[in-house]
């Protein structure tokens, strides 16, 4: 009786301890939620420690075994694996400085510092194997892994095509698709008074019209269902770089495919529609007549390709057209919700934007040659491209014997060897920026005289990135117009804003955006 008695007791005793741990428990998460202090730039950069010096002397003659960096699953060490490239490599730079030559990744090496950048402007390809997993979208032998040599004639080709005239005539429409979607967003704050947007989302919505009209020159189907084809590209970006890591169920497998064979229909609606409106035109049923500067489907459809010399076989069309539209959809999506997010910040930095926008537009809604003008808008996008570099990891694979510059002594690589810039890290070095880990649009974000590649959201050299204009443009419109109309707020903790460092740098929650109306523009 007495045991039961104190059994009890103790029982009770023991059951109201853990109702108050778990209650301890629940008041200390919720106290965490609320209170913990935020990081800013996201988790993406998470650590302060600062790389100090490059530990590397005289690195010689670094050996190489076979000719291609692997990216095979299998080949993929697991602890690489496990946090992922990007994470894994910034890791081993704060430890161990701006060269690292002893990665578990055949004949591999990561660099970060601004003079190996300079020193590798001209080597002109990319390891193959890193780009396999976009093969089932761009194509076997696509652009983004074509040699040196094969890439220069192709890139002069379609320079024109990417040119400031074509995208000065692209500029209404383009601006047509934000000056839309900035009026939803009125509309549901009167009508429904819903004054949160997703901004990724909206911002993804927005680049991929004026992408697909700035390369395609035609528009979308009536019927065409945007949220279902957004959803597809996600599914094959992620889950095709799951894949070369070996993450994925067969279940997402099948989902792939079928989200690959959704992307190829539009593509081919698109072209045929293309190929339709030139074809009549050139027969002269419809009175339009054909823009005088062509973009890149008009060239694609009318041109001979450069290296056959005979028209375009429709397969390389469609594998061009779907590279180009993946690297131009994603980057400037994600680079217009970076930037905004980047804005809540720092109250300052918004109002200086709105007053430079207010100055020069009064008004008015912005015309191509205004956002020239807008010089501090245009410093905010690359530092928030400083912070978030949409496509964070780059890389080069060496031909030949090759001689790089470090801060430090150079490197002398042998053939074969595949070179990893993990820009992100440049962009986080605390030598190089004083204060990397801050958002600071006050200054020039890439010191000239100090280190002259440290800012290199575009890539660098012969493979730099060839839209970097119509990417700015697109950036500076949806932002102006966005700016123009509300003040923005993150409506999300901080802490939740986070980058999922893969093939681009995509927010993993979304950016969740609260607009305030201010007042009206003059149509
Ligand atoms: C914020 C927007 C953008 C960013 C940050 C960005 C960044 C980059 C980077 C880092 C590269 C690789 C450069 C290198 O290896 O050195 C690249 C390549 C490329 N980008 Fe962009 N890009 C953006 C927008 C666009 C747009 C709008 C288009 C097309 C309409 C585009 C088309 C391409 C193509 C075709 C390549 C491959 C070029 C080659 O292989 O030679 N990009 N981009």
């Amino acid at each position: 009786m007495t045991f039961l008695q104190i059994t009890l007791q103790d029982f009770l005793a023991f059951s109201g301890l853990f109702v108050i741990i778990i209650v301890s428990a629940l008041y200390l998460y919720l106290f965490y939620e609320t209170f913990y202090p935020p990081s800013f730039p996201p988790a993406i950069i998470v650590s302060d420690k600062k790389i100090t010096e490059s530990p590397v002397k005289n690195v010689k003659n670094i050996p190489t075994k076979q000719l291609l960096i692997s990216c095979h699953p299998d080949h993929i060490p697991d602890k690489v694996k496990k946090i992922g490239l990007i994470p894994y490599l910034r890791k081993k730079h704060l430890k161990h400085g701006r060269v690292l030559t002893d990665l578990p990744l055949i004949n591999t090496i990561s660099v970060i510092d601004p003079m190996t950048i300079r020193s590798s402007l001209n080597i002109g390809d990319r390891p193959r194997n890193m780009y396999k997993f976009l093969e089932p979208i761009w194509g076997k032998d696509n652009l983004y892994v074509f040699s040196a040599d094969r890439a220069k004639i192709y890139r002069s080709f379609f320079d024109p095509a990417l040119s400031v005239d074509v995208i000065i005539d692209k500029y209404h429409d383009m601006r047509n698709f934000g000056v839309e979607i900035v009026d939803n967003w009125e509309k549901s704050i009167v009508l429904k008074h819903e004054n949160v947007v997703r901004m990724q989302d909206q911002g993804l919505e927005f680049s991929l019209k004026a992408t697909i009209q700035a390369l395609f020159g035609v528009n979308l189907p009536q019927d065409f269902d945007l949220v279902a084809y957004k959803k597809a590209y996600d599914d094959v970006i992620n889950g095709l770089f799951d894949k070369q890591f070996n993450v994925l169920s067969n279940l997402r497998d099948e989902k792939i495919q079928n989200s690959i064979k959704h992307l190829f229909q539009v593509l081919c609606i698109l072209i045929d529609e293309k190929k339709r409106i030139i074809a009549s035109t050139i027969q002269g049923v419809n009175n339009t007549i054909l823009p005088p500067r062509k973009d890149l489907l008009d060239l694609l459809v009318s041109e001979k390709d450069p290296e056959t010399g005979k028209n375009f076989e429709d397969e390389k069309i469609k594998d061009i057209m779907s590279l180009f539209l993946t690297c131009g959809y994603l980057t400037t999506g994600v680079a217009i919700s970076w930037t905004i997010f980047c804005i809540t910040q720092d109250r300052n930095v918004q109002t200086k934007i709105q007053n430079e926008i207010d100055y020069n537009l009064k008004g008015q809604l912005p015309l191509y040659h205004d956002l020239l003008n807008l010089n501090f808008l245009n410093q905010v996008i690359k530092e928030s491209l400083r912070i978030c570099p949409p496509i964070p990891i780059l890389s080069r694979y060496l031909e030949k014997n090759t001689d790089l510059e470090t801060m430090n002594d150079p490197l002398n690589l042998q053939a074969g060897t595949v070179v990893l810039y993990p820009i992100t890290v440049t962009h986080e070095d605390i030598h190089i920026e004083c204060d990397s880990q801050k958002f600071d649009a006050s200054q020039p974000s890439f010191n000239q005289l100090k280190a002259p590649f440290n800012h290199c959201p575009f890539g660098f050299g012969d493979r730099i990135c060839p839209a970097e204009k119509l990417a700015m443009v697109e950036i500076k419109l949806m932002v102006c117009l966005i700016m123009q109309r509300f003040h923005v707020e993150l409506a999300m903790p901080l802490n939740r804003v986070s980058g999922d460092e893969k093939f681009i740098l995509m927010a993993r929650n979304d950016i969740y955006i609260k607009l305030i109306p201010r007042k009206g523009i003059e149509e």
